[in-house]
């Protein structure tokens, strides 16, 4: 009988309510804010689905416009508990992934990652040797992405100063150019460089409302 390789991954995404995310481009991006973390969520996931290592990927929102987003590219998506914050969430959808699939690989996957490529998230999954193995963003600080093993707990330590975090909880760095898993987006300035690595079309088609809106509001097209 011939052998079916499944996909070993699951990744895990949480999603923090539109409304209220991305608090950090609001005074760039006063309008658009919403619809910008909107479309991050969606190019984020639609580039993870196309890995060929990724099995599932499951989104842990409560955000109904991304539910409906990250369903119709073929996600799917577990409602976050009332309130509990980002590491909680993670939890929760990991438990969640636990249940369905005990021998897969789980993945916490942030959901600001625009300019994602599925070659370089599949290079991050190959190289998740590791009991628990995680990408640091791209300032050098944070993390992107954290993985682990069939049956070891994820652990997640997201927040201000994670990568410090991750690697004292025993996590292990990986160490490779992928700069489009690296380049999470929290600033307008990460912004401008997502669009110079080349973001996804959901976010494409968000910047290109707003500079339309920017230049005509200056008089200089519509
Ligand atoms: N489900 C869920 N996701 C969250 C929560 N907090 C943050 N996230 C997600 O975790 C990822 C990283 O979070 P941040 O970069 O801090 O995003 P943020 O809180 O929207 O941004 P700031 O307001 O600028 O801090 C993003 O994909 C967020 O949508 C939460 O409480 N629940
Ligand atoms: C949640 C994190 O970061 P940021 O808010 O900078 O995206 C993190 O890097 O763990």
């Amino acid at each position: 009988m011939e052998d079916v390789q499944v996909a070993p991954w699951i990744l895990v995404v949480p999603v923090k309510r539109t409304a209220i995310a991305k608090s950090r481009l609001a005074a760039a991006y006063p309008q658009h804010r919403p619809e910008l973390a909107r479309a991050f969520a969606a190019d984020t996931v639609e580039a993870a689905l196309a890995s060929p290592l990724v099995r599932t990927v499951l989104v842990v929102t409560d955000d109904p416009k991304v539910a409906a987003d990250v369903t119709a590219a073929g996600a799917r998506v577990v409602p976050d508990l009332p309130a509990i914050g980002l590491n909680e969430a993670l939890d929760h959808g990991a438990a969640a992934a636990v249940a369905e699939f005990p021998d897969a690989r789980i993945a916490a996957l942030s959901a600001d990652l625009p300019a994602l490529r599925p070659d370089e998230l599949t290079a991050a999954l190959a190289a998740c040797v590791a009991d628990r193995s995680f990408v640091i963003d791209q300032p050098g600080t944070g993390t992107t992405m954290l993985a682990a093993a069939p049956g070891v707990a994820l652990d997640p330590h997201f927040g201000v100063g994670s990568a410090l975090a991750h690697q004292a909880s025993g996590a292990v760095p990986l160490d490779l150019a992928i700069p489009s898993v690296r380049r999470d987006v929290d600033t307008a300035a990460d912004l401008a460089d997502a669009v110079q690595l080349g973001v996804g079309p959901r976010t494409a088609e968000v910047m290109s409302i707003v500079l339309g809106a920017v230049i005509g509001s200056e008089g200089l097209a519509c």
